[in-house]
């Protein structure tokens, strides 16, 4: 379990961590989300262990950061922004340098280089210096060294960053098949990531905590949650649409024609709304109920914040 209290990191004048709170259980999957800036990499670094916090306490696998943190580091695989690595060496020679770095010996560290190499996917590029590599392979060579030592804890930032859509799509599947009894804590900017495989999201702004909970509860926060979109054939008259039971607000899009519906108090409105269609007779050709809109969500909570 990772223990955090009032984790805090300034650089001179600037705060760029500011008083974190949180506990992290095995078998969650937490997605670090905020603007540029925000504080995730720097708050990342603190629970490897990497930068000293200016104030606060961070406890993992019961034993204070401070008092222990060789031991700790041995429970964390961490991926840093950009997936550094030794260009010069190859995949294969950068894994067993990695492998004795984490203490593994003879058949232990060549079996779990194997394991790891099938996991990954990175049976082509072994014998590659890994300067020559794609991004989406490097990015595929730090998670390997990440995990190589199957850590309880994984500290991934950025993972998928940078990388095409099939890339991203194999990380993520990596991640939740990785994730099962693990810690795992994923910084990103895309905000389906989180959907796809966080099961609690945090958000930050300006070192702060905004947010923590699940991504359903995320969704629901927008206005968009259990709205109705629908768009006609042709042009018809819409007026009655606003004023059935239960519809708060109607907004149309002017550039694509499609209306929505925005619920009261995220009540469901769906066979409401369907109803008044077929007594009106109404050309609608698409109709469905949105799921809440992350993008929004994400702006509201962190500008309200900036804004301060
Ligand atoms: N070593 C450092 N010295 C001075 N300032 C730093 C240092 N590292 C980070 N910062 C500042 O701390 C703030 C938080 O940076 P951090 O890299 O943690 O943000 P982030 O949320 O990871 O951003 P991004 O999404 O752009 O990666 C930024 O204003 C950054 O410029």
């Amino acid at each position: 379990m990772i223990s955090v209290k009032n984790l805090t990191k300034c650089f001179g004048d600037m705060v760029a961590v500011d008083g974190l709170s949180f506990d992290i259980r095995p078998g969650e999957v937490v997605g670090f989300l905020g603007p540029n800036g925000a504080g995730k990499s720097t708050t990342m670094k603190m629970l490897t262990g990497f930068l000293a916090p200016s104030e606060g306490e961070i406890r993992i696998a019961d034993r204070a950061m401070q008092d222990g943190s060789r031991v700790i580091r041995q429970h964390i695989g961490y991926l840093p922004e950009g997936a550094p690595a030794y260009g010069d060496m190859t995949t294969y020679q950068f894994l067993r340098f990695i492998a004795q770095v984490r203490g593994l010996k003879g058949r232990d560290s060549e079996r779990r280089i194997e394991e790891v190499v099938a996991q990954v996917e990175l049976a082509e590029v072994l014998n590659k210096p890994i300067e020559n590599l794609s991004k989406g392979f490097k990015r595929r060579v730090g998670l390997a060294q990440a995990i190589l030592h199957d850590p309880d804890i994984l500290i991934l930032d950025e993972p998928t960053d940078g990388l095409d859509p099939n890339q991203k799509h194999q990380v993520r599947r990596l991640i939740q098949n990785l994730a099962k009894d693990k810690i795992v804590i994923v910084s990103t900017h895309i905000l389906e990531e989180v959907t796809a495989v966080c099961n609690r999201v945090m958000i930050i702004a300006e070192g702060k905590l905004l947010f923590d909970n699940t991504p359903e509860a995320l969704l629901q926060k927008s206005r968009y949650y259990r709205a109705v979109t629908l768009h006609m054939s042709y042009s018809a008259d819409i007026s009655g649409l606003a004023e059935i039971d239960g519809v708060d607000d109607m907004e149309v899009d002017q550039k694509t024609g499609r209306v929505t519906l925005f619920p009261h108090d995220n009540t469901e409105i769906l066979h409401l709304v369907t109803e008044h269609i077929q007594l009106r007779k109404l050309p609608v050709d698409t109709l469905f109920v949105e799921q809440g809109r992350l993008d929004e969500v994400f702006r509201e909570i962190t500008q309200r914040e900036t804004a301060k």
